[in-house]
């Protein structure tokens, strides 16, 4: 298959790096001349994927030539920059299926990235790439199982097909919705589990973080018309296992550094790549209030990164809220298991 790669990231580059490596025809895209010459001359993105072989994998900076005679488009920018790449590109677009790999709520819009791709590409089919996935760990072949979902099913299962190798196992899932809302909100939940480990807390504060975490996760989702249920999969707990837990993660190391004092401005700088769960916790902060869905986590996140409460004030309201049940009776009688 020919496919173009947009965007040179450690997950762009992971997966430009696998598929070259199954045996497509991989046109890759990077803005940042410095990383093409990079990976043209030396087989490696040593800004954002250092001590992975890229073999003979070949990079360009001309976004036309990139997506010019392919069937298959994989956005690997960040979700705020999806909006510009796809409308630099749109008259160079034929019936290619677009697969986006960013996790995020656009935060101007509130839209998933599937909605702003079907604004400017109608006619294009669109795929959502989510799961446990780390680029570090994709980048050394080690087993990774992640999930495709689309409207378009036969499009979910060429992609599942096309992208499939013996270490890279890729599952389909019709919930869109769902699929998406899952790899976004993650993002927020982790950088409060890394606040938390910065702050100095334990093993219990994190599994009380991501247990309520997972439940807001659905709350919104369902809301938003996702099924509850697709939160249990590889989009919804399985990324939030990864992404609260391991070091990889560049939100929960975000959420470390501002758990130690710094501002969320510097702990961004310091990591050096996207944090989405920035933009994120304001895109889902905004949603939970059109749709009247009750997420303190996000809401304390929320005050933390944009009203300058200090952190441990935000757990020590958590904790001090009114007494409640476990779960909302609006939430388990519309559950569909
Ligand atoms: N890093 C990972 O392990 C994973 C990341 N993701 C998601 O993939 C997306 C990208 O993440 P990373 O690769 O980690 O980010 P990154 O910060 O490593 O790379 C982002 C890349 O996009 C480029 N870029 C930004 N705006 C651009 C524009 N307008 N035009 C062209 N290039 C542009 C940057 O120059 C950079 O090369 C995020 O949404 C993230 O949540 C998803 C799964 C795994
Ligand atoms: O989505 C990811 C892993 O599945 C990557 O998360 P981070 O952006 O926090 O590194």
């Amino acid at each position: 298959m020919n496919i173009a790669i947009l965007g040179g990231g450690s997950w762009g580059t992971a997966v430009a790096r696998l598929l070259h490596n199954k045996g497509h025809n991989v046109k890759f895209y990077i803005r940042d001349k410095n990383v093409v010459e990079d990976i043209n001359t030396r087989g490696v993105n040593s800004k954002f994927l250092p001590n992975i072989d890229l073999g003979n994998l070949k990079a360009t900076s001309n976004i036309h030539d990139a997506v010019k005679d392919t069937e298959t488009i994989v956005l690997g920018v960040p979700t705020n920059s999806v909006r510009s790449v796809l409308n630099s590109i749109k008259d160079d677009i034929e019936d290619q299926i677009i697969v986006n790999l960013a996790k995020g709520i656009e935060v101007d819009t509130l839209e998933r990235v599937s909605q702003i791709s079907k604004e400017i590409l109608p006619k294009n089919a669109f795929i959502s790439l989510s799961g446990p996935s780390h680029a570090e760990e994709v980048g050394k072949d080690i087993p990774t199982l992640v999930v495709v979902s689309s409207e378009d099913i036969q499009a979910s299962k060429k992609i599942q097909h096309a992208f499939s190798t013996e270490n890279f196992r890729v599952y389909t899932n019709n919930d869109l919705i769902g699929v998406e809302i899952g790899g976004a909100l993650k993002n927020i939940i982790a950088l409060a589990a890394g606040m938390s480990d910065g702050l100095g807390y334990g093993d219990n504060t994190k599994a009380a973080l991501m247990t309520r975490g997972i439940y807001e996760m659905s709350k919104l989702g369902k809301a938003l018309g996702a099924d509850p249920y697709t939160f249990n999969g590889l989009s919804g707990i399985g990324d939030l296992i990864v992404t609260c837990t391991s070091m990889h993660s560049r939100n929960r190391r975000a959420g470390i550094l501002m758990g130690e004092g710094l501002s969320s401005e510097e702990a961004a700088e310091k990591i050096g790549q996207v944090v989405e769960g920035v933009k994120t916790t304001k895109s889902a902060y905004e949603l939970s209030k059109i749709h009247n869905v009750s997420m303190p986590i996000t809401h304390k996140l929320y005050d933390v990164l944009y009203n300058d409460v200090n952190p441990k004030e935000a757990v020590s309201s958590l904790m001090k809220r009114e007494y409640k049940e476990e779960m909302e009776e609006i939430f388990l009688d519309n559950i569909n298991l």
